[in-house]
């Protein structure tokens, strides 16, 4: 009713009011057919039989209706197709981009990212609308009944376009990328149980399934047509436009409070502690490839070791036997394959550097003095704080004992996912902890003081607490607790 009742509405008013020239705001949508890309896509390009979306759909019929109108009752009409138009008052993409953001959804990147795309500030839009109309009365058999591509004349990657408006509003960039089909069918399954569910709503925004199309296909358009029939060029640039439009959006800007304030080239805290070496790379995700390689032979291996249903000492055995025969296999293929350069393992892959056995030897030299350490302190037998150390560590080692397998499996599933997540989410996690600690504190401080006093005395005698002086009954109640 709206797009396509509501053009032929103004086509009818125009013809009613003797209106000379219409000039109709279509978009570049209206040939993209979703499954396939569009690179300077010109003029020449026919609207599309089957479109994904309903919106593109009405818009091609209302764009045909006006072009159809064209040259009856001395009305003269064009239609301008803007790519992707933004800038302040935007009702779409940086709202859209926000509500994505601020649950963190806008960290993944459908597809490789690499795709190019063209935007359009809305000035420009305004602009060529202005060109068009006067173009319509001095170069009438050019324009009239014709449609024209508009855009910033800057195409640019889809997702660096994003991540200059994220990160130009506090947000992170995204940098998890996710191949188109998985998100393709995540969508179908949440749409499906909508359906089920009859939770499906009709809105006139663009559908979740276009959406990903559009932002993993390229598309960039041809504006030439433009430049020479209407005298269309941009009069504010991109990156003008994009500092204005992140500027009128700052209301939506992430929380200062919360804003995520590190430079992302930065290391982050959980990087450092894994010593940001290679490591930390692989457990952090940054080569899903290289990770998920890493991630599949532990786990073969643990099958192997653990759950195969042979002895340690004679999986280790069997696996030994395999990667003998493997090398040896490897060792005598023929160093071109159908083309393909089989690759040498040097002679020195498998050794150890002096400095490395030298390093890994003083650890274990320095972790046995600490035990031995820790053992003379009990032997003491009055630092009751280590002895609950000691003992808890022990007793808790035991309990892993009995299930070693159940903790081998969780350990690696642990360190290839809670890295990750608490990288991902760094400033939540702390603010969580950050509460439950202080919580805790206020819990303690509150047991203390109906602690009775003799009591008290015992657990600084025993260092579970640490004062200099165990306080007496006249003691400060404040420098107890
Ligand atoms: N946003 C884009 O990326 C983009 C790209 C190409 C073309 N376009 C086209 O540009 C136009 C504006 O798009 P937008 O993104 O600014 O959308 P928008 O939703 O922000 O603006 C639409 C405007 O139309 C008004 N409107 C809606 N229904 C109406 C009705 N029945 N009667 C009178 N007014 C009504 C709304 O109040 C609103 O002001 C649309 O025709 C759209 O198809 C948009």
């Amino acid at each position: 009713m709206i797009i396509v009742q509501g053009a032929k509405n103004v086509v009818t008013a125009c013809r009613e009011c003797k209106v000379r020239r219409l000039v109709y705001n279509s978009t570049a949508d209206v040939v993209f057919d979703g499954s396939h890309d569009i690179h300077n896509g010109d003029e020449t390009l026919t609207c599309c039989w089957k479109f994904q979306d309903l919106m593109c759909d009405l818009k091609a019929q209302a764009e045909a209706l006006v072009l159809f109108a064209n040259n009856i009752d001395g009305l003269l009409t064009c239609a301008l197709r803007p790519s992707n138009v933004f800038g302040p008052g935007d009702t779409q993409l940086v709202p859209l981009l926000v509500n994505l953001a601020k649950p963190g959804w806008t960290k993944f990147i459908i597809g490789s990212g690499e795709n190019m795309s063209d935007f359009t500030y809305v000035e420009n839009v305004a602009h060529a609308h202005v060109c068009a109309a006067e173009a319509l009365d001095s170069r009438m058999v050019s324009v009239a009944g014709m449609a024209f591509f508009i855009t910033n004349l800057e195409p640019i990657k889809f997702w660096d376009f994003l991540s200059i408006i994220l990160e130009g509003l506090g947000y992170q960039r995204p940098f998890i990328k996710l191949p188109t089909g998985v998100v393709w069918y995540i969508i179908l399954l949440v749409k499906w149980i909508h359906e089920k569910l009859g939770l499906r709503t009709y809105n006139h925004s663009l559908s979740a399934c276009y959406i990903v199309q559009l932002a993993s296909r390229t598309r960039t358009f041809d504006c030439i047509a433009a430049q020479k029939h209407i005298g269309y060029s941009p009069v504010v640039s991109l990156e003008e436009g994009v500092s204005s439009t992140i500027q009128s959006f700052s209301h939506l800007a992430r929380d200062s409070s919360l804003a995520y304030s590190r430079d992302f080239n930065e290391q982050s805290k959980v990087e450092k502690l894994l010593g940001g070496g290679k490591v930390a790379d692989i457990l952090l995700w940054k080569d899903e490839k290289k990770t998920f390689t890493y991630f599949l032979v532990l786990v073969l291996l643990f099958y192997w070791f653990f759950l195969g249903g042979s002895t340690l000492t004679s999986s280790a055995a069997k696996f030994l036997l395999l990667l003998s025969a493997v090398l040896f296999g490897y060792g005598i293929l023929p160093s071109n394959i159908f083309g393909f350069n089989v690759k040498r393992i040097s002679p020195s892959c498998f050794e150890l550097s002096e400095t490395v056995i030298k390093d890994s030897i003083a650890r274990i030299a320095f972790l046995w003095n600490m035990g031995f350490r820790n053992i003379r302190l009990l032997a003491k037998g009055d630092d009751w704080n280590t002895f609950f150390k000691v003992a808890g560590s022990l007793y808790l080692s035991k309990l892993m004992l009995q299930s070693f397998t159940w903790s081998i499996g969780l350990a690696l599933v642990f360190a290839f996912t809670a890295f990750f997540v608490y990288e991902q989410y760094e400033p939540e996690i702390d603010g969580l902890a950050k509460f439950l600690f202080n919580y805790l504190k206020k819990s303690k401080a509150s047991l203390i003081r109906n602690v009775p006093a003799p009591f008290v005395s015992f657990l600084y005698d025993c260092k579970i607490l640490h004062e200099h002086k165990a306080p007496t009954e006249g003691n400060d109640r404040k420098r107890l607790q």
